[in-house]
């Protein structure tokens, strides 16, 4: 008999590949309102300032690369079949999905390549799947990944670039804080799950590296005039330094990449600020290629599977 066909659709972020991307690229995360000549110019010195441009898209591939690779070495059985779609970029999530139906494929598993959940995270890659999937004429079932923060290899890969981090501050144990990229406010009236999520990711990872001291912050908020959810981490290291703290430790756990938030927002902005408060700051390093990211991304897709077959 042949092996059922799964597809997986592992979704990212998305980054422009070059310069001329930018514009259209800023313009697409703005829901369609192109941003002020001002605006523009500041998100490519934000690039330029980072090499140029971000290699998001090409992390991005190669993880979901791995997650193929773990879930055809765990279950042999299913003819697994990657595609990989970005939210603001190329390849584009409905033409994607789209592609998956012209393939025949009938039955397929999606993920995010964030590990907490929130209507206007993982919930707005899925509303683009949504979107696709009603133009379709052909059957294809989605299973939806939500959210997977507490996937333990994800959580004990944490646990050890956590452990190296704290390896740099041989002077004692630095104020330890989780950041996620910030979200307006109102999600919270919806009841959203997101600063949870964030909440219960740090309390396990800071548990498995005996992490006394530390503390919760949202980052890279949205330039619009709304309330965005906080404390900011650049208030959030001021406050720490007020009260005497001179070492901490910035764990972005809300991203499983190196992308533009993290080398720009954090490791030049973040790491100046702290500098002149006299605040000795450092981050632990992003997943990236970790074995551990792909399992825990593997093992939530083969459940989510081995349910809906
Ligand atoms: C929840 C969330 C995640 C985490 C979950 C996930 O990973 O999905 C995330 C990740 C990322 N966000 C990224 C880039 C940007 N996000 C922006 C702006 C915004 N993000 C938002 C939300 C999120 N963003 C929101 C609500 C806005 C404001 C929109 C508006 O203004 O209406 C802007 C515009 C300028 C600015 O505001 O900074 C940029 C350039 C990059 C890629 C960087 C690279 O190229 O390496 C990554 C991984
Ligand atoms: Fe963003």
């Amino acid at each position: 008999m042949a092996r059922p066909v799964v597809g997986v659709l592992v979704m990212a972020y998305g980054t422009p590949n070059r310069k001329e991307e930018i514009l259209p690229y800023y313009t697409h995360i703005r829901r369609g309102r192109p941003p002020t000549p001002e605006q523009l110019q500041e998100l490519i010195e934000r690039y330029e300032a980072i090499g140029g441009l971000s290699q998001l898209n090409q992390i991005s591939r190669s993880q979901a690369e791995s997650v193929l690779r773990a879930l055809q070495a765990m279950a042999p059985d299913v003819d697994w079949r990657l595609y990989q779609a970005n939210k603001h970029w190329e390849p584009w999530i409905p033409d994607v999905v789209a592609r998956m139906a012209e393939d025949g494929i009938q039955q397929a598993v999606g993920i995010v390549l964030a590990p907490q959940g929130s209507k206007m995270s993982s919930g707005a890659y899925f509303e683009q799947v949504d979107q696709a999937l009603a133009r379709l004429d052909r059957p294809l079932q989605v299973e939806r990944i939500l959210s997977w923060h507490l996937e333990p290899e994800f959580i004990a890969a944490q646990v050890e670039l956590m452990r190296e981090g704290l390896a740099r501050f041989p002077g004692g144990e630095p104020e330890v804080v989780f950041t996620c990229h910030s979200l307006p406010a109102r999600i919270l009236e919806w009841g959203d799950p997101y600063p949870e999520h964030l909440r219960e990711m740090g309390e396990a990872i800071a548990r498995g590296a005996g992490v006394t001291r530390f503390h919760f912050a949202y980052q890279s908020a949205g330039r619009t005039p709304e309330p965005w959810l906080g404390p900011d981490v650049r208030d959030k290291v001021a406050e720490l330094a007020a009260a005497g703290a001179r070492a901490v430790l910035v764990a972005a756990i809300g991203f499983v990449s190196d992308h533009l938030e993290v080398l720009y927002d954090l490791d030049i902005e973040l790491k100046q600020a702290a500098a002149e408060l006299g605040v000795h700051l450092e981050r632990t390093r992003m997943l990236n290629d970790h074995p551990g990211l792909a399992q825990a991304l593997a093992n939530a897709v083969l459940r989510a599977a081995r349910g809906a077959l």
